[in-house]
């Protein structure tokens, strides 16, 4: 469906991306994770046909996304990392606008993901959050129910609930058979939403798997705060992979290894611990080892 191959852009600043290549297939919902700068947007827009490649292609359902991008993007849904809006438009201007566009007159979807994102659709673009913009973006790009959607960053700038929302949203999409492809640099939302994903890093992919393969390679770490320098000295033993963090508080990191983890903490007095959110830096830990991180 969404064909990507040996894409490679350079732009005159040597910065870009090198030898990119990946396939979503139709119904998948597809994460494409990386860091600031690591290449999304740059892929992202040639798959919208808005950039000319150095070299290699990219194709969305046969259809050639540089040669063909009208037909393209007349089809797909698309939320651009960075929102360009008509400012002095409300909300619920621009969304007629953009219906009126593509002469659509059935605005019951429009009005249902309006109510889901709690849209204040009277108000000024200009005189929107970022967050706000940011829900204009995903109703404009979802509500002409399209068959293919490309997502770049679509939860920044919104708030735990509306981003709870959106997953919601993914989840519905991907039961009605949509193919789906987001960017982010958030492992758990990726981890939420999709099967499979694409990691880029310094304008190059390194892995492409499933979610669960790459949480297997996933290094989690667990802060650990201990009762007595005898329980310090415990952890010091043990032959665990760990950073002091304090007096008493041990970083822990495991991968996969969490019995050994157990079996020495339960000879220790544990005041206190917590497992930070895993992040896309500790799958790269866990890949190439803590030396390497992003
Ligand atoms: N028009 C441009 N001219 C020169 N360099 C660019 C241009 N656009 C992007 N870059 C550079 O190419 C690299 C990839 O940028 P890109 O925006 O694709 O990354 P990203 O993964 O989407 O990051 P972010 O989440 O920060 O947008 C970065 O080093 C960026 O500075």
């Amino acid at each position: 469906m969404i064909k990507v191959e040996s894409l490679t852009k350079i732009y005159s600043n040597g910065k870009g991306i090198r030898d990119v290549s990946f396939e979503v297939q139709e119904g998948e919902v597809f994460g494409f994770l990386g860091p600031n700068g690591a290449g999304k947007t740059t892929t992202l827009r040639h798959l919208m046909g808005f950039i000319n490649p150095s070299s290699g292609k990219a194709s969305i359902n046969g259809l050639d996304c540089r040669k063909d991008a009208a037909q393209i993007q007349k089809k797909l849904g698309y939320v651009p990392g960075e929102i360009a809006f008509y400012e002095n438009m409300t909300g619920a201007q621009f969304l007629t606008f953009i219906d009126e566009l593509r002469g659509r007159k059935d605005h019951t979807r429009r009005a249902q993901l309006m109510t889901r994102f709690e849209l204040e659709s009277d108000r000024k673009i200009r005189k929107m959050s970022k967050g706000m913009k940011q829900k204009v973006g995903l109703i404009a790009a979802f509500m002409n129910d399209p068959a293919v959607i490309i997502l770049d960053e679509p939860t920044s700038g919104l708030d735990p609930l509306m981003q709870k929302r959106f997953v919601e949203l993914i989840t519905l999409e991907r039961s009605r058979g949509k193919t789906i492809l987001m960017s982010s640099h958030m492992l758990d939302e990726i981890d939420q939403t999709c099967e499979r994903a694409g990691i880029i890093r310094e304008g190059e992919i390194v892995a492409v798997e499933k979610i669960h393969i790459l949480k297997e390679g996933l290094l989690q770490s667990f802060v650990v705060t201990l009762a007595s320098e005898a329980d310090m000295a415990i952890i010091q033993s043990s032959g665990l992979d760990y950073t002091p963090k304090g007096p008493l508080i041990v970083e822990i990191f495991v991968k996969q290894n969490y019995h050994d983890m157990l079996r020495t903490l339960a000879d220790c007095k544990v005041i206190h611990m917590v497992s930070p959110p895993q992040t896309l830096e500790q799958i790269f830990m866990g890949f190439y080892g803590k030396e390497h991180s992003l």
